[in-house]
């Protein structure tokens, strides 16, 4: 690591964290908007019995009335989120940092519709219709055949392609379309593009330990499992550790059961998607793709204060790639740093080279100058939270410089 980084570094205070009481702000909008749309959205996505139904009534109760009232006493995690909750619980949800509460929400949402609870609606993914009506739709038949037209591209350029697809796939977030955002045009440009960074570390690198942290299912995850593919039959990785959520968590956040659906989809579609799925198949089968779902995938915490176990598998990997908006802001801390703050800076704690592929879908950013930042301001789009822009974002280890 250079001198000029740890300066850097010394000289970066924290900054406050996102909160959600800021008039005007994303923050605000998603508890005011998009988390009672999500409770309606729930109660009619299954038949949910009264019990059910009246716990989401509950939740929607909270919400409205803006006050966190704590888990049932019987909860498994009960003692945890008493601890991470002290001095939150019982207060406002936009009061308390954006990332815990939207963490808590979600969390309150599973108690409501029984997820954890010992009745019959144990374990049943309450985003499942939404999740399984994206992956049979024709959006997803449409992205699998084109990957037959990347047989037309250069090497270079299918790898290109394949790491945009991925990149771009984040933009498909079912959270996002509870309030109908994030519909707007792409951005043509990256705000940062640290793709030729990527490209040297997976260079050097190779054959690579990777972990990939991936973020959404469906249209998200199908091309992540084809990147992975790429990386692997390419021998650029030896292995690749996806790292998915452990239960349903911000709507669509890919789970174990969600990887096991897209890899059925890819295996069972005709062409090069096919082909990737069986190569997947039998990189799974062989040991090559792992699946982790460690619980501090779903904590309210950034990953500054991840467990010495989650610590110690990203240090064994060569290469971290994290997927998606919240392990950006997960990454980052989710605080209101200067938008110029380095991102090797803020990200120093985190044991090894790291790579954001991430569409812009709340203020969480760093790394970018104040000129840019200035000139988007300018054309008057909500380009930081919208998913019309992206970045590649990252930091190399002390092995690349
Ligand atoms: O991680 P993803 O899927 O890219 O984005 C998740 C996300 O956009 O959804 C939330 C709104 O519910 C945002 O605050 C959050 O960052």
């Amino acid at each position: 690591m250079s001198r000029a980084l740890d300066d850097a570094r010394d000289e970066t205070p924290e900054a406050a964290p996102i909160l959600g009481n800021v008039p005007g702000s994303y923050a605000l909008s998603v508890f005011r908007e998009r988390h009672p749309v999500l409770i309606k959205q729930v109660r009619e996505a299954l038949p949910y019995t009264p019990d059910r139904r009246r716990a989401l009534d509950r939740l929607l109760g909270e919400v409205e009335r803006d006050v966190m009232e704590p888990l049932e006493p019987s909860a498994h995690d009960g003692a945890a989120w008493a601890e991470w909750g002290r001095g939150k619980i019982g207060g406002r949800w936009v009061d308390a940092p954006f990332l815990w509460a939207e963490s808590y929400f979600y969390r309150k949402l599973l108690e409501a519709t029984g997820y954890f609870g010992d009745g019959p609606w144990r374990g049943v993914d309450p985003f499942g219709p939404l999740k399984q009506a994206e992956l049979d739709g024709p959006d997803v038949d449409g992205e699998l055949a084109a990957l037959d037209e990347t047989a037309a591209l250069s090497p270079d350029e299918r790898a290109e392609a394949l790491l945009l697809g991925s990149l771009w796939g984040n933009r498909a977030d079912l959270s996002h379309g509870a309030t109908g955002a994030g519909g707007g045009e792409r951005a043509t440009g990256l705000v940062v593009d640290d793709g030729p960074l990527l490209r040297a570390l997976l260079g050097d690198l190779a054959p690579a330990r990777i972990c990939l942290v991936a973020d959404n299912a469906g249209r998200e995850l199908l091309p992540d499992l084809v990147l992975a593919d790429h990386l692997l039959a390419h021998g650029q990785a030896r292995e690749v550790a996806l790292h998915v959520k452990p239960v349903p968590y911000f709507v669509s956040d890919a789970t174990p059961s969600d990887v096991l659906a897209c890899l059925r989809r890819l295996a069972a579609a005709p062409g090069r998607a096919g082909e990737a799925g069986a190569r997947l198949w039998a990189a799974t089968e062989d040991g090559r793709l792992t699946l982790r779902a460690h619980p501090f995938a779903c904590a309210p915490l950034p990953y500054a204060d991840m467990p010495d176990d989650l610590r110690g598998e990203f240090a064994a990997a060569d290469l971290t790639i994290m997927k998606g908006d919240l392990n950006y802001r997960r990454l980052t801390g989710d605080r209101m740093w200067p938008p110029a703050t380095p991102f090797a800076a803020v990200t120093g704690y985190f044991p090894g080279p790291v790579v954001a592929l991430r569409t812009l879908k709340s203020d969480a950013l760093v790394g970018v100058p104040e000129h840019t930042v200035a000139e988007l301001d300018a054309t008057g789009r909500a380009w930081r939270t919208s998913g019309t822009h992206a970045m590649i974002q990252g930091r190399g280890g002390p092995q690349v410089g």
